[in-house]
């Protein structure tokens, strides 16, 4: 079972107030951008919406507005990871429950998974919960520790989880990639979620981009995948390149943090990041203004902080 995710889909911050509570309200100025760039989907709940800092109330809130506000210009896709099997299938009962397009799972990340099969059991018991929801296992070593060949993880899934869609592949290795784009014949949605690469994972047959910088960048994207189409791939890497430089700018910055700010910059305040990230200081959001300005890639004109 396989769902034509194409186009780029945003993976959303998830914006709090000054007391440090969710703030909803947002979440319509947020899509506005995401519609106005031409994204087709928001990954909601995940990396980027500090998902894993929020509570079980906040992430079914969180859901529940933004497939509220995407009627039916935008697909909602669910992260329901957790490190409690039980919540993650909460979780992915209500993504269904609300009329999300699907839902995504990473690895538990307190007691791992020490294998293939062991991974694919979890899942297995957290899909069950939805069995028409198309279902994505989200691959992101770098955060849940569980470095296992998502291929594997794919080819064992498959057996137990009728309702597998595909993988949300937050990793940069490229040779496990092209493993799940041509496993068994393609029949797999690969969902790309390292941005600063995503012309190489395109042109290795990534079928579509999940990704933190297409809430404010995804201009430049979609001139580089326009370039890819009309074989023009000098143009191509010089668009990646926009991408490259505003990605060394978050790294410099702290990443998640830096993104918030340069929501603040489009005139979309999501607030603060969550303990244990650190907020930004006022003389960090100038300097990374300063950084960003010279860069022709984002969704509207960028504000001096
Ligand atoms: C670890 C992480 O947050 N990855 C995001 C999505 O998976 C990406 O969208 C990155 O934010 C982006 O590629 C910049 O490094
Ligand atoms: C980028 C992404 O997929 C996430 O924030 O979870």
């Amino acid at each position: 079972m396989s769902s034509p995710f194409t186009g780029l889909i945003a993976a959303p911050f998830t914006a709090f107030d000054a007391r440090g509570a969710v703030n909803r309200a947002a979440i319509v100025e947020q899509a506005a951008v995401l519609r106005e760039s031409n994204v087709r989907g928001a990954f909601v709940c995940g990396t980027t919406g500090e998902g894993l800092s929020l509570t079980t109330a906040e992430r079914q809130t969180v859901a529940e507005e933004w497939v509220r506000v995407a009627g039916d210009k935008l697909k909602v896709i669910v992260h329901a990871g957790h490190a409690s099997v039980a919540e993650a299938a909460n979780l992915t009962a209500h993504a269904a429950a609300i009329g999300a397009a699907a839902v995504a799972v990473t690895a538990p990340f307190y007691f791992r998974p020490g294998s293939v099969t062991e991974l694919a059991t979890f899942l297995a018991e957290v899909a069950a919960a939805a069995p028409k929801l198309p279902f994505y296992y989200y691959d992101i070593p770098s955060t849940t520790g569980v470095n296992l060949p998502a291929a594997d993880v794919l080819r064992r899934a498959a057996k137990v989880i009728p309702n597998l869609a595909g993988v949300k592949f937050s990793n940069p290795d490229l040779l496990t990639l092209q493993e799940c784009v041509q496993l068994d014949g393609g029949r797999f949605d690969v969902l790309f979620g390292v941005d600063e690469y995503l012309l190489a994972a395109v042109s290795l047959g990534a079928t579509g981009a999940v990704g933190s910088t297409y809430n404010y960048a995804a201009p430049v994207y979609h001139r580089m995948l326009a370039a890819l189409r009309e074989g023009d791939l000098e143009a191509a890497c010089r668009h990646q390149y926009g991408s490259a430089q505003l990605v060394r700018a978050l790294i410099d910055f702290g990443g998640l943090r830096a993104g918030k700010a340069i929501m603040k910059m489009l005139g979309v305040d999501c607030g603060p990041v969550r303990s244990p990230l650190r907020p930004m200081t006022d003389d960090e959001e100038v300097a990374l203004y300063e950084r960003l300005r010279p860069l022709d890639i984002f969704a509207r004109p960028l504000r001096r902080p």
